[in-house]
């Protein structure tokens, strides 16, 4: 099983590389087109490249998506995309620092218009799309192995930087549990492709006023190579055939 991970930055990708052995090994590094660099973990039965492609929603479709047209072409396709870095964690919804977030929906959460009635999303508006739904299995099977809170992340272009902000995304999302910057844009990218999609984040800051001193990003990138450990043994459980159902007994 071939799987692209997305982050935005070197660190995150480093994290994530540093689950498939230890970080002073080697790593191939692969330049796609368009300048991003892939580290691999190649000859597993999962198999995961990790890709820094940028932050913000569109810097991570255009890197998704060279990365997947690469693939595409060099005749190795991906079974599956995974958008994965630290976030921003809803404290109203319990997300605590260090905690480890997977995604059940991936929204688009400052896609739309303002209107005098206030944020309406592009699709209100008769077009777009605003939300990706992973598979339901594939995601609880994967939160389950990681110890994560399964829920929306939502996907902003600005990072919330006031309590009233962190409380109008949070009762425009109940239930939110924390907010980043590229998965949306990763989805975007893995559903024109047709490739499954996840969203893993580990929590660096409380999403609310911003306060860049209080971010604990060392124990969230900890936390980010601790969950993708457990990646592809969760991938290996949930994709297995279902076993054959027993033979009916013979009776002559
Ligand atoms: O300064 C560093 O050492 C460092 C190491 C790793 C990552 C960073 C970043 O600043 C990553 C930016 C990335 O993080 C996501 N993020 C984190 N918290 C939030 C948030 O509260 N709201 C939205 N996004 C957040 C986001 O996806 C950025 O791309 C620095």
């Amino acid at each position: 099983m071939r799987v692209l991970v997305v982050t935005a930055v070197a660190a995150e990708r480093d994290a994530v590389a540093a689950a498939a052995g230890p970080v002073d090994e080697p790593c191939d590094e692969t330049a796609l087109p368009g300048g991003y660099a892939l580290r691999r973990a190649a000859g597993a039965p999962v198999a995961l490249d990790v890709l820094a492609a940028g932050v913000g929603p569109a810097a991570a479709a255009a890197g998704t998506a060279t990365a997947l047209t690469a693939a595409a072409l060099a005749a190795a396709p991906y079974d599956l995309v995974v958008s994965a870095g630290i976030g921003g964690g809803f404290t109203s919804s319990g997300a605590a620092l260090g905690s480890v977030v997977v995604a059940d929906a991936i929204v688009a959460a400052d896609l739309g218009a303002e209107t005098p009635d206030g944020f309406t999303p592009v699709t209100d508006l008769g077009f777009g799309t605003v939300a990706h739904r992973p598979d339901p299995a594939l995601a609880k099977a994967v939160a389950t192995a990681a110890g994560a809170a399964l829920g929306t992340v939502v996907t902003v272009s600005t990072v919330t930087g006031s309590a009233a902000r962190a409380a109008e995304l949070a009762a425009r999302h109940p239930g939110v549990l924390a907010e980043a910057m590229e998965g949306f844009g990763v989805a975007e990218a893995a559903a024109a492709h047709g490739v499954p999609v996840l969203e893993i984040r580990t929590v660096s800051n409380a999403v609310g006023p911003r306060d860049r001193a209080a971010w604990r990003i060392g124990p969230a990138l900890t936390a980010l190579t601790g969950a993708f450990r457990t990646l592809p043994g969760a991938l290996t459980a949930a994709t297995a055939p279902a076993p054959a159902p027993a033979p009916a007994p013979h009776h002559p």
